[in-house]
């Protein structure tokens, strides 16, 4: 029989739905007993040897009642636990499994994401300003330890140290004391010194096997230990390109590593590629801008088998905003219509440019994949390439302000945004298409956050999987299984839950592209959450298990197979 909670454990799971007036640094480390540290292959056995106690204690005590989300500053709000920091530092133990796990699905799945919103009683202003959590399921014969951890980032550091923020986050920025000391500012702003290292984005393993955490900024690379979660270090970019920032999402296969770095000063993308078991990235080739005086922010970016698919947005990055202390509408971007849109496409071996077409207006964090179109000779005649698209409306950024995530009234405020679908031609003419992939009603006019079945990386594909909405809402709140040649998508969803983005594992042997599982991580209106496995061909329940407490939202995952 699988570990249970203890009573009074379980009794717990329902606390109230609060705030955290402030983190305690409750820091129970276990790195220097050498329980954990270097070891691969976690064992049940082992765990419960570390917890000392009985197989029915989790193996880091869950939050107390003190610890537990708790009445916040602004105390007569009670905000939905996923916009709530993580109540404590760490915690790992057994779950209690509801349905069945397949016995195929053995390995760890990771996810990354801002968890920790304030430090002492000041609160943070975005989603994305949060400090690192990572959360990690370890599935194994069916049954399932969990546990979360914060990254020990530098920022994440020196905040608790100086009980401040101390470099510059996505929306926050250190308060200079006073203007000699926001001159010394601007000096390592130019040195990147002051930005930060915040790994909250997402998480990768390379092909030879590092588990490293990214943000935007290339010191935020962050080597993990995908069982302990323990921070490993820095990952240090041995090439000396340079640069300060790149793609928050990387391609990374068991082949390479691909990014786009985007050059500020002479506007433009390098695009680059890394070898597993180096740190060295080496540049395949340069994409200058058509648009704008800086290039548009590439969150993420496409690839198909033989191209690298370079997208130019009009919000780009802005020196100037980069500079200011205070807060801007878009924060570190700006909106540039009149400077226009454009996708570049570049060939993977030898760096050319074999297209560069002006597009649509269109706003986007997340390509969901792309492919190449053939004609019935097999001639490569265009590059299809989909995105999670937001109507070409940059308003999303601003209701992603953690004010108005925590606000919902039952009004109905998120943004419209469809599966946007480019056709970028391969004969030399000047523009590119985009279109809605399918009817967006299907998926409630909310979509973002998307995976697909890795093994259909840059291939013609039919399945993605993303979260979509059931309106009224201010969040996306729904997992949804698009079908792009139904045209049709299967929701799940349960009324005031927010699931983050689901995310795919294939079974190993699997023909069909959906056999496999969905898995998330749902953090519900009663301030509870649970890990939850659809079936990725049927998008039907197969198992969840609760957590002792609930989680806060996560952003992007990955999958460690067992060795
Ligand atoms: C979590 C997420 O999706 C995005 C996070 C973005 C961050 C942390 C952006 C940071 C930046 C700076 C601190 C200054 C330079 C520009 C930019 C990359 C936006
Ligand atoms: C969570 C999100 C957008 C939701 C809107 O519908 C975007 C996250 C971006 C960073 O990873
Ligand atoms: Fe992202």
């Amino acid at each position: 029989m699988a570990f249970t909670f203890s009573p009074s454990i379980r009794n717990s799971i329902s606390w109230p739905t609060m705030l955290v007036p402030d983190m305690p640094d409750i820091n129970i480390s276990l790195r220097n007993k050498g329980i954990y540290k270097g070891k691969r292959n976690i064992n049940l056995r082992d765990l419960t040897k570390a917890n000392v106690a009985s197989p029915s204690l989790p193996l880091i005590a869950p939050p107390t009642p003190e610890e537990r989300p708790g009445i916040t500053h602004d105390c007569h709000h009670h905000h939905h636990v996923a916009w709530t920091s993580i109540p404590q530092e760490r915690w790992e133990g057994e779950l209690q499994v509801q349905g069945q796990i397949p016995l195929w699905l053995e390995g760890t799945y990771l996810r990354n994401g801002p968890g920790m919103w304030h430090i002492g009683d000041y609160n943070f202003r975005h989603l994305f300003d949060g400090y690192a959590t990572l959360v990690r399921l370890g599935f194994r014969n069916g049954r399932l330890v969990a546990g979360h951890r914060q990254i020990e980032s530098e920022a994440y550091r020196a905040a608790k140290k100086n009980k401040k923020i101390c470099y510059r986050e996505f929306s926050e920025v250190p308060k200079a004391a006073n203007f000699l000391a926001y001159v010394g500012e601007l000096a390592s702003l130019f040195s990147g010194a002051s930005l930060t290292d915040n790994a909250n984005t997402g998480v990768v393993k390379l092909g030879d096997g590092r588990v490293v955490c990214l943000t935007e900024t290339q010191k935020g690379s962050i080597v993990i230990d995908p069982e302990t979660l323990e921070t490993v270090g820095k990952f240090e970019y041995s090439d000396s390109l340079g640069g300060l920032i790149h793609s928050a999402h990387p391609i990374v296969t068991d082949e390479e590593f691909l990014t786009l770095l985007p050059d500020l000063v002479r506007a433009g993308y390098l695009v680059v590629r890394m070898e597993p078991g180096t740190n060295e990235r080496r540049v395949i080739g340069r994409v200058n801008c058509r648009g704008g005086p800086a290039p548009g922010w590439v969150h993420s970016f496409p690839v198909t088998q033989h191209y690298v698919v370079v997208p130019e947005m009009p919000l780009r990055y802005c020196a100037q905003n980069l500079l200011k202390a205070e807060p801007t509408p878009l924060y570190k971007f700006e909106w540039h219509p009149e400077s226009r849109a454009f996708m570049h496409v570049m060939c993977k071996t030898s760096g050319k440019i074999v297209a560069s077409v002006e597009v649509p207006l269109f706003v986007t964090f997340h390509f969901i994949n792309a492919y190449e179109e053939q004609d019935e000779d097999g001639r490569v005649t265009a590059i299809i390439a989909d995105c999670c698209e937001h109507n070409s409306d940059t308003t999303i950024l601003d209701r992603l302000r953690l004010q108005n995530l925590r606000s919902f009234n039952g009004e109905d405020v998120l943004p419209d945004a469809r599966v946007g679908r480019f056709r970028i031609p391969l004969d030399g003419s000047p523009y590119g298409t985009l279109d809605a992939a399918l009817e967006p009603n299907e998926h409630g006019r909310g979509m973002d956050m998307c995976s697909i079945n890795p093994n259909y990386l840059g291939k013609k594909y039919r399945y993605a999987y993303a979260c979509g909405a059931q309106r009224p809402c201010n969040f996306p709140n729904t997992l949804t299984k698009l079908d792009f040649e139904l045209k049709k998508a299967k929701n799940w969803h349960e009324e005031g839950a927010v699931p983050s983005e689901p995310f795919f594992v294939a079974r190993p042997g699997a023909t069909e592209e959906d056999d496999g599982v969905v898995i998330s991580i749902v953090s519900e209106k009663n301030g509870e959450g649970f890990a939850l496995v659809l079936d990725g061909s049927t998008f039907e329940e197969i198992a969840r298990a609760k957590f002792p407490y609930g989680l806060p939202y996560g952003l992007h995952g990955c999958w460690v197979p067992k060795e």
